[in-house]
C-alpha cells in the first residue's frame, strides 16, 4: 500500500462570498514515500474553477514540490468528473479592478511555475478539462486521461482569445497545423480524439490507473542525471518562459483592456447564464 505523507491537507472553508480570502487550502500535496513522487490534487468544488484563491494555492503547492526534493509531480483533481473547468468566469465578469490584476498575475505565476518546473510533471486528467484546465494539462510533460471526457482550448467559442502563452503550451504538445486549427475552432476533443491527435499520451480506465501511468512516466527518468534532465527541460522551454517573463506587464494590460470591453462582458454574462441554466435542467 502506498504510504503518503500529506504535506498540506486542510479542510475547505464553506464561505459563500466569492471574493473572500481564506487561509484554507484548495490543493493538497501528498508525497509517496517509496517513489518520492508528489501528487498535487485540486479541490475546489464544484468544478475546480481557477479563481484567485485556487491559483495562489496551486502556486504555493508547486513551490512546495520544487522545494521538497520530490522526484516528480502529478497534477490531478479530487472531482470524479472534472479536472478543471478553466478560469473561474466569476473572476472576469464584472470584475473588481484590483482583484482582477491579482488574478491574472497569479495565473501567469502558475503557468511559469508549472511549465518551467524543474521536476518531471504529468497530468492525470480524471475529468473534463476545458480552456484553463487544458492549459494546466498541457503545461505538464505527460498526460493520461480517463475515457468519455473532453479537453481543449475553447476560448474562441466563448468569443475570447487565448493568450500567447496558452498557445505555447498547446504548441509544445500538438503539431502546429493541428494546434492552429483547434485554436481557431475553439475545439474540444473527446478523450479518444485527444489520444489520436497526440493531445494526450495515454488513456486509463480509472483514476488509480491514470496515477500509476503518470508515475511510470516519471519513473522513466530514474536513471537520468537529474541536473542534466532539468537543465535540458528548462533550455527547451526557455524561449516561451522568457517571452512571458519579458512581457508580463503588457500581457496583464492586454488582458485588462480585453476583459473590460463591453462586448466581452456581455458575452461572459450570457455564457454564465447558459451554464447556470444548464445546471438547473
Ligand atoms: C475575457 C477573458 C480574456 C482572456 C482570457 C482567456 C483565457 C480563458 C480561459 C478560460 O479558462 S475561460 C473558462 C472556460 N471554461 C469553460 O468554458 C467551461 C465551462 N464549464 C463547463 O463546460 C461545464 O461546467 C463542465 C466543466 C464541463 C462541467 O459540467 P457539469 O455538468 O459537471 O457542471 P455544470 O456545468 O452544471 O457546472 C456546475 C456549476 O459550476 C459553474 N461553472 C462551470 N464552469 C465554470 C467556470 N469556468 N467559471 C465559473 N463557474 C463555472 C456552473 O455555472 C454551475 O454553477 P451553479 O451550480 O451555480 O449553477
Amino acid at each position: 500500500m502506498m504510504r503518503s505523507k500529506v504535506l498540506s491537507l486542510v479542510p475547505r472553508a464553506t464561505g459563500v462570498c466569492r471574493h473572500m480570502s481564506t487561509a484554507t487550502k484548495l490543493t493538497t500535496v501528498a508525497v509517496d514515500d517509496k517513489t518520492g513522487i508528489a501528487t498535487l490534487t485540486m479541490n475546489r468544488p464544484p468544478v475546480n474553477g481557477l479563481n484567485l484563491d485556487l491559483l495562489r494555492d496551486l502556486n504555493q503547492s508547486i513551490g512546495e514540490v520544487e522545494g521538497n526534493k520530490s522526484r516528480g509531480l502529478i497534477l490531478t483533481s479530487s472531482n470524479p468528473t472534472i479536472f478543471s473547468a478553466g478560469l473561474d468566469i466569476l473572476e472576469m465578469y464584472k470584475p473588481d479592478k484590483d482583484r482582477i490584476r491579482e488574478f491574472w498575475t497569479a495565473l501567469q505565476d502558475v503557468w511559469l511555475a508549472l511549465y518551467g518546473s524543474s521536476v518531471p510533471t504529468a497530468a492525470a486528467i480524471n475529468g473534463h478539462s476545458p480552456a484553463g484546465g487544458c492549459l494546466l494539462a498541457t503545461s505538464c510533460e505527460y498526460r493520461v486521461m480517463l475515457p468519455k471526457f473532453t479537453i481543449g482550448l475553447n476560448e474562441t467559442k466563448l468569443g475570447i482569445v487565448a493568450p500567447k502563452w496558452f498557445m505555447s503550451s498547446f504548441l509544445s504538445v500538438l503539431p502546429r497545423r493541428e494546434a492552429e486549427r483547434a485554436l481557431n475552432q475553439g475545439r474540444m476533443f473527446t478523450t479518444e480524439e485527444a489520444l489520436s491527435i497526440g493531445l494526450i499520451d495515454e488513456v486509463a480506465i480509472s483514476k488509480e490507473q491514470a496515477l500509476d501511468k503518470c508515475a511510470q512516466f516519471i519513473g522513466t527518468f530514474a536513471k537520468v542525471n537529474p541536473l542534466a534532465r532539468s537543465l535540458t527541460k528548462q533550455q527547451l522551454r526557455a524561449v516561451e518562459l522568457q517571452q512571458l517573463e519579458n512581457e508580463r506587464a503588457q500581457d496583464l494590460e492586454r488582458f485588462l483592456f480585453f476583459v473590460n470591453q463591453p462586448s466581452v462582458q456581455k458575452g461572459l454574462g450570457i455564457y454564465l447564464e447558459s451554464l447556470k441554466k444548464k445546471a438547473k435542467n
